[in-house]
């Protein structure tokens, strides 16, 4: 049996789609033929993607609409607006994120990758679901490689990615998800070349504890760097295996993808 499911014609939000891997996941699901809607806080780098994007793939495949994730107003309203654009949403990939640990920055972090998220996947569950008009699906939440292990530069950011796997996987288990047919699964990067990173790179000190620059760069160098479009590559693979459910996909320069299981065995 074929097991493939054809992105052609499906319909998909990326949050934080205006650049970074989120730019670069909803150009991959374009040329997968699919329709995309790019919901970014940053409007003037979300209008010049969009129109950017049009061009390649379309007028009528791409849109984007100005979201605040920390927002329930806006971001509900990404949703509302995406379905009647589109006439229904099949993949939802929560992608927006920020980095910082310090005393000014750091509850932003937790508001932004942890409720931003969190509110993020509670609207995806409602808009895939059967019972609320939906047709089912596929939901992917961005974590991070330092959600799973432990990262002594950035603790709050590593928190706030565990807390994304953790709540990806109670949703797997979930009737909600099994009723519907939605599918969860959680893509943890290491570090992947995106304005982030590249600000990371160059020595914000916000985005780590401590400010040792030399251990960031000895860091980065142990770990290797991926390019957007193997990122990418890797979230293609997630949306159209559609054996692929309650999974962690980590994905990292040296050691290429690997696949482990969200849920361990019951006591
Ligand atoms: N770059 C890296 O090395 C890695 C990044 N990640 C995660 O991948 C995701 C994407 O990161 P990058 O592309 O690297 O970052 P980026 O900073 O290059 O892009 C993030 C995008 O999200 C948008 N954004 C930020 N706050 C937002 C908000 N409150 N509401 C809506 N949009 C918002 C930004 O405007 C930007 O367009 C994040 O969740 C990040 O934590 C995970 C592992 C590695
Ligand atoms: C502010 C966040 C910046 C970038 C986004 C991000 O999520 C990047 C993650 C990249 C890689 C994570 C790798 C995690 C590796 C762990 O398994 C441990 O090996 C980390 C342990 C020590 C790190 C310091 C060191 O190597 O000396």
């Amino acid at each position: 049996m074929d097991r493939r499911m054809h992105l052609v014609g499906k319909v998909a939000l990326v949050t934080g789609g205006a650049s970074g891997m989120g730019c670069g996941f909803a150009e991959a699901l374009l040329k997968a033929a699919a329709k995309v809607c790019i919901a970014d806080i940053n409007v003037e780098t979300g209008v010049a993607t969009e129109s950017d994007l049009r061009q390649q793939y379309g007028h009528e495949n791409v849109m984007f609409s100005k979201c605040n994730i920390t927002s329930a107003t806006e971001f509900e309203a990404v949703f509302k607006r995406t379905k009647e654009a589109f006439g229904g949403i099949d993949i939802v990939v929560n992608n927006a994120g920020i980095g910082g640990e310090t005393d000014e920055n750091w509850e932003q972090t937790v508001d932004v990758n942890m409720k931003g998220t969190l509110r993020g996947l509670r609207l995806a569950m409602y808009y895939l679901s059967v019972e609320h008009g939906g047709r089912g699906g596929c939901i992917v939440n961005v974590a991070s490689m330092t959600g799973l292990n432990p990262n002594p530069l950035s603790p709050v950011y590593g928190c706030t990615k565990a807390g994304i796997i953790h709540a990806t996987r109670c949703y797997v288990v979930s009737e909600a998800a099994k009723k519907s047919n939605i599918r969860l699964n959680v893509l943890c990067p290491a570090f992947v070349d995106t304005p982030m990173f590249r600000r990371l790179a160059a020595g914000d000190a916000t985005q780590t504890i401590g400010g040792d620059q030399t251990a960031v760069t000895a860091f980065i160098e142990r770990i290797g760097v991926l390019s957007t479009e193997e990122v990418s590559v890797a979230l293609i693979d997630i949306l159209t295996d559609e054996t692929r459910n309650g999974l962690i996909l980590r994905c990292a320069k040296k050691t290429g993808n690997v696949y482990s299981t969200l849920t361990v065995q019951d006591v």
